[in-house]
C-alpha cells in the first residue's frame, strides 16, 4: 500500500516492530503471534493489529504473522538498505552519549561528523566519529540531510539557518528553543522533561492493571 496513508502514530512504531522482528529470523523463527510481538515491543496487541492491517498483514489465527513478509515491508517502508547519513551539532552531555550510541541497533542511520566550538574537542573523534569546528560546517556537510541539534537553546536559531541553507531536511531538536524553519523542513523536538511529564501524569490518571 502507498506508505503515505500510514498512519504517523503507526510509522513511528515500525522501528520498533522492525528491530524485534529482524532478531526473531536471526533466531531462525518463520513466524510469531501479536500476542508475542505485544509482550516484546509492549504496545497492545490490537494496536499491533491495527498497525500490520495498514499494511495488508493479516494474521491468521494459531498461525500468527509471517516473519518474512513483515521485514520485507518494513525494509521497505523504512527504507533499510539506504544509509541515511546524521550531522551531530553538540558535543556536550547529551551530544558525546549520542555519539557513544550512535544507533547501533539502526541500520540505516549513522552520524557521520560532529560539529562543536570547544578547541578541546575539535580534532578528535568519538566512537569513530569525527569533530570539526561548527565554523567548518559548509565545508564539511557534504549534502547530509539530517542533523539532531544538542547546542545550547541560544545558539539553536543561528545554528538552524546555516543548516537550512546548506541543504538539510530533518532536525531532530534537543534544544528546549522552539525554532522556526521553511515548511519544507521537518522539525521533531523531543523534551525529556514533558515525557517524563506525561508518564508522571498516565501512571497517575491511567494505573495499568497488573493483570492487563
Ligand atoms: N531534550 C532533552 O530532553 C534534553 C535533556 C538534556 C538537555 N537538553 C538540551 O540539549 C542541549 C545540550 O545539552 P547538554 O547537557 O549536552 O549541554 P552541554 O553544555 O553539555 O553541551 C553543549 C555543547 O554544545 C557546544 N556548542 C555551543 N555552541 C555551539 C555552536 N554554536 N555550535 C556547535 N556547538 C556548540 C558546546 O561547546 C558544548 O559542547 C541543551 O540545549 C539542553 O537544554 C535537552
Amino acid at each position: 500500500m502507498d506508505q503515505n496513508k500510514i498512519p504517523q502514530a503507526t510509522a513511528k512504531r515500525l522501528p520498533l516492530y522492525y528491530r524485534f522482528l529482524n532478531n526473531l529470523q536471526h533466531q531462525g523463527k518463520t513466524r510469531v503471534s501479536s500476542k508475542e510481538l505485544s509482550d516484546a515491543v509492549k504496545v497492545d496487541s490490537a494496536t499491533i493489529r491495527r498497525d500490520f492491517s495498514y499494511f495488508g498483514a493479516l494474521g491468521k489465527k494459531g498461525y500468527g504473522y509471517n516473519v518474512e513478509y513483515l521485514l520485507g515491508f518494513f525494509r521497505k517502508t523504512l527504507d533499510q538498505d539506504e544509509l541515511t547519513e546524521v550531522a551531530l551539532i553538540g558535543v556536550g552531555n547529551l551530544g558525546t552519549a549520542f555519539l557513544h550510541y550512535n544507533f547501533v541497533k539502526n541500520n540505516n542511520t549513522k552520524i557521520m561528523m560532529a560539529f562543536d566550538t570547544d578547541p578541546d574537542k575539535i580534532g578528535t573523534e568519538i566512537g569513530g566519529v569525527p569533530i570539526y569546528h561548527i565554523d567548518e560546517l559548509e565545508e564539511k556537510i557534504n549534502g547530509v540531510k539530517v542533523a539532531i541539534l544538542t547546542i545550547p537553546a541560544s545558539e539553536a536559531d543561528s545554528v538552524t539557518e546555516r543548516l537550512v541553507s546548506e541543504g538539510i531536511t530533518g532536525i531532530l531538536n534537543f534544544t528546549p528553543a522552539r525554532i522556526t524553519v521553511p515548511d519544507h523542513i521537518r522539525v521533531h523536538h523531543i523534551d525529556l522533561a514533558v515525557e517524563l511529564q506525561a508518564l508522571v501524569y498516565f501512571l497517575k490518571h491511567y494505573p495499568l492493571d497488573k493483570n492487563d
